[in-house]
């Protein structure tokens, strides 16, 4: 394919290979993600997702690997290098600061994308009250935009569970990411919030964003991916559309081998 008529690609990794002690928890993984995808990572327990996601995130250090963002190499070395590079994530455990309120949480995120730095800050000069009223303006727009802005001066803890992960999303929107990775966002969702969360998502690819996502809920990733990675003990035993991944015999051995979840 020529220069020109290559997709746009966002995430590039190869040959990630990461091993805890005896247990070789990632071998040889690769995935390539264009602009404007949702790209699922499923498998069974255990199978090196939540280690792929710590890998190209920064949080754990591969024992091999290359790593291209949006064309350029990029070290995923350390979390918040990885974050600047374009890189925003969600957590399986929620992670937000629970007595600060669903505001002030994502205004957290749009921080690392502003330029006053500490000196503005503790002057309180005037070019860091402006970027401070556009960061809560913008902040206020990313509440709204995952339908949770009314609880906008709530603490983050006082939310529901189904909104607590909206405002997950809504704080890794706020770094303008080239890539947003979420980490099963469904878990401990009712049948309805999984309604809305796919909506939800439907809607951030649809406003030209890729998306990296892991779930155990199967039905929901193969209605929502663009492309499928099944991992099984650390190697990747197949990748494609959701309906080619769903007739490949070795997922299927792999998820009847384990109760199929
Ligand atoms: N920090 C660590 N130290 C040692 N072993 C680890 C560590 N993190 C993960 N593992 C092991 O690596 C393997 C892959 O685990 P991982 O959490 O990546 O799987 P997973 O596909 O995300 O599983 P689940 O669906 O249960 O979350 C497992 O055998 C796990 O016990």
């Amino acid at each position: 394919m020529s220069e020109t008529l290559r997709k746009d690609v966002v995430l590039k990794v190869g040959g990630i290979s990461k091993r805890f002690g005896g247990l070789q928890a990632l071998s040889d993984v690769g995935i390539t993600i264009e602009r404007g995808q949702v790209y699922g990572l499923i498998g069974p327990n255990g199978a090196g997702k939540t280690t792929f996601f710590n890998v190209i995130t920064g949080l754990y250090t591969p024992d091999a690997g290359s790593f291209e963002l949006a064309g350029k190499p990029y070290q995923p070395t350390a979390v918040h290098e990885v974050a600047k590079a374009g890189i925003a994530r969600t957590f399986q455990n929620i992670r937000l600061f629970a007595e600060m309120t669903a505001l002030e949480n994502v205004m957290v995120g749009r921080h690392i994308r502003t330029g006053s730095g500490l000196l503005g800050a503790v002057f309180r000069t005037p070019r860091f009250k402006k970027e401070e009223l556009e960061i809560a303006q913008r902040a206020q727009e990313l509440l709204d935009y995952v339908g949770i802005g009314k609880f906008a001066d709530y603490k983050s803890r006082t939310l529901s569970y189904g909104d607590q992960r909206r405002l997950e999303i809504a704080r890794a929107l706020a770094t303008d990411p080239q890539l947003i990775a979420l980490d099963e966002p469904a878990a401990g969702m009712n049948a309805t919030e999984k309604v809305m969360l796919r909506e939800l998502i439907d809607r951030i690819r649809n406003d030209n964003r890729t998306i990296l996502i892991i779930e155990h809920d199967v039905k929901l990733i193969m209605g929502l991916c663009d492309r499928v990675t099944v991992l099984d003990y650390g190697k990747q035993i197949a990748e494609g559309t959701p309906a080619d991944v769903q007739k490949n015999e070795k997922v299927i051995e792999a998820y009847l081998g384990t109760g199929g979840h």
